[in-house]
């Protein structure tokens, strides 16, 4: 294994990735049900104290092999990249949501989102750090023009124009324009009547990448 900018070469074949996305996948997308049948269950406390005892041998099984930080961004040579961890995107990360993003071409994206209740922030709404996290996501993916350069967020600026509803949910983003190592993205969240919160960012291609 080697590191360049924190970006790991791992020498996993594509078999094996594969084989290990299809039993790790599954089992956040089940964590994610855990949590939001955690935050809506209405079962007694002795009930709860049952499953907590069941939840708590699972972590103990998982806890059996870990790696030693977090997961990281990975490539081989094969051409594959994988970030299991990642907040957003991370098919491992059951906090993630996870969002499905659609480069449509080199600098413009787009995806379509479900945020059921842990998401929440004032009632029924999303949390406003929940919609700048994504945003941010999908803004700076679209920075990376299909993944041919790095970008860092340098400034985000978000405009909340109204409530954004748990629910179904559309992001769009697209490059506005380039200006040397600085790449502004414009950005929204929305629901089916319009956006409900505008970013624009400027993303940062670092100097350690040029
Ligand atoms: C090939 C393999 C492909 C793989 C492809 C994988 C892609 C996978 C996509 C994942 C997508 C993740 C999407 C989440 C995106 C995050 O969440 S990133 C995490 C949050 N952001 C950070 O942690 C960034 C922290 N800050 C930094 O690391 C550094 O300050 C930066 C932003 C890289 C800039 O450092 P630097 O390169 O030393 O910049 P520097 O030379 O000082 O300035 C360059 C220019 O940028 C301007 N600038 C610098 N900082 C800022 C700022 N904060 N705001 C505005 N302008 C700024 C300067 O004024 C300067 O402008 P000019 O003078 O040229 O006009």
């Amino acid at each position: 294994m080697s590191e360049f900018g924190g970006f790991i070469q791992d020498e996993v074949a594509n078999d094996e990735l594969d084989r290990i996305e299809a039993a790790y996948g599954p089992l956040a997308a089940a964590v994610r049900e855990l949590v939001d049948a955690t935050i809506r269950s209405t079962v007694p406390p002795e009930e709860a104290a049952l499953a907590l005892a069941e939840v708590e041998a699972v972590v103990k099984r998982l806890r059996a092999q870990q790696m030693p930080g977090p997961a990281g961004v990975r490539f081989n040579s094969e051409g594959r990249a994988w970030n299991w961890g990642n907040a957003v995107v991370g098919l491992r990360n059951a906090i993630a949501p996870p969002l499905e993003i659609v480069h449509v071409r080199s600098g413009l994206a787009h995806a379509n989102v479900d945020l059921g209740a842990a998401y929440e922030g004032p009632p029924g709404l999303v949390h406003g750090g929940a919609t700048a996290l994504l945003l941010d996501h999908i803004m700076g993916e679209t920075a990376a023009a299909a993944f041919t350069r790095v970008t860092f967020t340098g400034t985000l600026t978000m405009v909340y124009r109204r409530g954004t509803p748990l629910g179904p949910l559309r992001l769009d983003a697209r490059i506005d324009r380039e200006e040397g190592r600085k790449v502004w993205v414009v950005a929204s969240i929305g629901d089916e009547e319009g956006p409900t919160v505008e970013a624009e960012g400027i993303f940062i291609i670092p100097r350690w990448a040029t």
